[in-house]
């Protein structure tokens, strides 16, 4: 037997690439893969036997090391956040909200800040200098002016790689410059606000020329981020690992307790305020959530 990952499942078909032989096979899913309920859906790896007529079927799933739910992909290494500082605005919150989500998907993360066209890489560097300071990889990008593309493709390079990031920001257009095979739609930022973009696609993983995979669509469509348990939530926000263990109260929650390290380090500057405000609203929004849930 064949191991194979699927790049796209289709009306009931499997498109399954198998490296050893570079080619895709049309396959269907044993019958009783599908009674046990087992799912399989673009970005799996799978058994799977070929048939006489050059077509396969997938005869097991094996297992995932993650999945990412809207869309949904299985086994996805590296999420690549996209922003850009204006047209459109950068909003850190949103922002923030992806960085925990690429966290709670234990993916590596790399923001690119593209359309660098239109303000310059300082000043783009001034802006997000707080994220680079707490550890995250930043790249600046333009894809009209083809600014640092290299160091995307470095990124992608050998990995199995998400966009993700507001509408309009280029996360086509970036693909697009860096493999114009991929032919990705992209729009006028007004032109799709106008037309209503949630048209549902079906997910596929596109092979780059240097090696590796990219989702044709961007992850973390569902920005919610109440999965997470309040308590675990200041694991999510990296620059506070350093103060959490120096709370006085070893269930601090940081939001009113008394001799709170983290509010301490937020008073020195050592924590970005609106890093901190953005945690007390994800907080809220979690909470929230829990008490609907004890309500019943
Ligand atoms: N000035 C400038 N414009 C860009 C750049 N990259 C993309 N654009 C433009 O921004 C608009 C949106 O680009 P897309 O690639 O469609 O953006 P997207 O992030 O894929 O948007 P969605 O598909 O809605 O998620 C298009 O008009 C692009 O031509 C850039 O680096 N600089
Ligand atoms: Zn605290």
């Amino acid at each position: 037997m064949q191991q194979g990952r699927v790049l796209k499942a289709h009306g009931g078909y499997f498109f399954v690439y198998d490296a050893t032989t570079d080619k895709v096979y049309q396959s269907k899913i044993r019958g009783r893969l599908k009674q046990r309920d087992v799912e399989v859906i673009a970005g799996d790896k799978v058994k799977f036997a070929i048939l006489n007529d050059g077509s396969g079927i997938v005869e097991e799933r094996l297992p995932r090391e993650n999945s990412l739910f809207r869309p949904p992909i299985a086994n996805v290494e590296q999420v690549v956040i996209t922003v850009s500082i204006s047209n459109p605005d950068l909003h850190f919150k949103l922002l923030d909200r992806l960085l925990i989500l690429g966290r709670a998907a234990d993916l590596e993360i790399v923001i690119c800040v593209n359309k660098i066209d239109l303000v310059g890489i300082k000043k783009a560097r001034k802006i997000m200098e707080y994220y680079k300071e707490i550890g995250y990889n930043i790249l600046y990008t333009s894809a009209e002016e083809e600014i640092n593309l290299g160091q995307l493709e470095e990124v992608l390079q050998d990995k199995i790689s998400v966009f993700a990031g507001p509408s309009g920001v280029g996360k086509s257009s970036l693909l697009n410059a860096i493999q114009p095979d991929l032919k990705l739609r992209t729009g006028k930022v007004s032109d799709k606000i106008k037309r209503g973009r949630h048209t549902t696609r079906k997910v596929e993983l596109l092979s780059l020329d240097r090696g590796g995979w990219v989702a044709d669509t961007p992850g973390f469509s569902a920005l919610d981020i109440t999965f997470i348990r309040s308590r675990e939530l200041h694991y999510f926000f990296v620059e506070m690992l350093n103060y959490i263990n120096q709370c006085k109260f070893s269930s601090c929650s940081h939001s009113h307790e008394p001799q709170c390290a983290v509010k301490e380090a937020v008073d020195n500057g050592n924590i970005a305020q609106h890093r901190y405000d953005h945690y007390l609203e994800f907080l809220s929004e979690i909470e929230e959530k829990e008490a609907e849930w004890w309500r019943g």
